[in-house]
């Protein structure tokens, strides 16, 4: 190895290590551009979303690095305002048409710009942007193809540990990570606006909402059918989840017949809406074989409570709903305000338990 190749090389096993190290997309985003920064000697690298919106594709920074300072998305839940249109980069657009790895452009002022799609299959979601004042030199811009595809493998194999296997949606234990950092976010907006507003209400304003939905007599399905058809049921469930609500938000599956939906900066209006016309949809759906099926939903406004606490409160408003006549969203604390239910602190071994046959006398 020549004494010039060297530290190039130190370089790269430096930058492998810190990628491959990581556990988390945001860092993995962060080391990336770092990496990328470095090899090509670059004055600025941006990692921007592609996300398809009614106005057309449009372009989200979601981590980018300039003048050696280094930012990324909070991965709070909270919507990321704006984008440019895609529409004013026909480069990119080019590149994305001819499924290439690379695009080079060279800007009217001189200044260069590499675009580089992160295809996952044969979608990009996101793409680098890379800035220099002088052309890429062909050595580093392999070096830096290779370092990509460890940072594509590892942004996988992420994606893959956060996901439930049977339904693709996010698991239980990246319900953890998300709903932390949701919280964390509240908490800190809350002690923002300490001074200057009244206690936050959540009728009020736009916050953040935590619905647990059940599949209503799942069993049945599965005891008349098959497990078989259980599983497609489920599958199909998570589709229209992901269909009815909005790509910042988050769904999840808990287990069995149980999943989860974050909403973020909705209005209580909103948020009814939208988990009302949820439900709406599974009704309509045609299960094939099974027929109609029906869910119930739980939901609650997240305040800085733990996440015990927070589902809980959603799990007692869904049994509220379960025990009277299934096929419904109930919302905590309008049934608490109607005295129909007990506010209180939830162990966190609570079960609770739904007495069928007293639910059949019910309806
Ligand atoms: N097919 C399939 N069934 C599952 C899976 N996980 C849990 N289940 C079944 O889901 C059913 C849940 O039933 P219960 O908790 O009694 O509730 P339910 O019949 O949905 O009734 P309610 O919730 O009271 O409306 C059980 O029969 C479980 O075996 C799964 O991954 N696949």
């Amino acid at each position: 190895m020549s004494a010039v190749q060297s530290p190039m090389m130190d370089s790269l096993l430096r930058h492998m290590i810190e990628l491959t190290g990581q556990r988390d997309h945001n860092l993995l985003d962060v080391a990336i551009i770092s990496a990328v920064h470095e090899m090509l000697e670059a004055s600025q690298v941006r990692v921007l979303d592609i996300v398809p919106s009614e106005e057309g594709d449009m372009l989200r920074p979601r981590a980018w690095i300039r003048h050696g300072e280094v930012m990324a998305q909070d991965d709070s839940g909270q919507p990321v305002a704006g984008g440019t249109p895609m529409s004013g980069y026909p480069v990119l657009i080019d590149c994305l048409a001819q499924r290439l790895n690379r695009i080079e452009e060279t800007r009217a002022d001189g200044e260069h710009v590499l675009w580089v799609p992160l295809w996952q299959g044969d979608k990009a979601p996101a793409c680098l942007q890379i800035f220099s004042t002088a052309p890429f030199a062909a050595s580093t811009l392999n070096m830096m193809e290779g370092i990509l595809s460890v940072y594509r493998n590892y942004q996988n194999l992420l994606e893959y540990s956060e996901r439930d296997s049977l339904t693709g949606l996010l698991n239980r234990r990246t319900f953890d990570d998300k709903f932390s950092r949701m919280v964390s976010f509240n908490r800190a907006a809350d002690e923002e606006q300490a001074q200057s507003l009244e206690r936050r209400h959540p009728g009020d304003l736009e916050g953040q909402w935590l619905a647990v939905v059940d599949i209503d007599h799942f069993k049945r399905v599965n005891d008349q059918y098959g497990h078989l058809y259980g599983d497609e049921v489920l599958i199909l469930v998570a589709n229209l989840l992901r269909s009815s609500f909005r790509t910042q938000d988050r769904v999840f599956r808990f287990g069995g017949e149980e999943f989860v939906v974050l909403l973020c900066s909705v209005s209580l209006t909103d948020a009814r809406n939208a988990f009302e016309r949820f439900r709406a949809n599974i009704e309509a759906h045609y299960f094939p074989q099974v027929g109609t099926v029906t869910v119930s939903l739980g939901f609650v406004a997240i305040t800085d409570e733990t996440p015990v606490v927070v589902l809980g409160h959603a799990d007692q408003a869904l049994y509220y709903g379960k025990s009277n006549g299934r096929n419904q969203v109930c919302f905590y604390d309008e049934l608490v305000e109607q005295g129909l239910l007990q506010s209180g602190v939830v162990n966190a071994d609570a079960e609770f338990f739904f007495d069928d046959a007293n639910d059949d006398q019910m309806r």
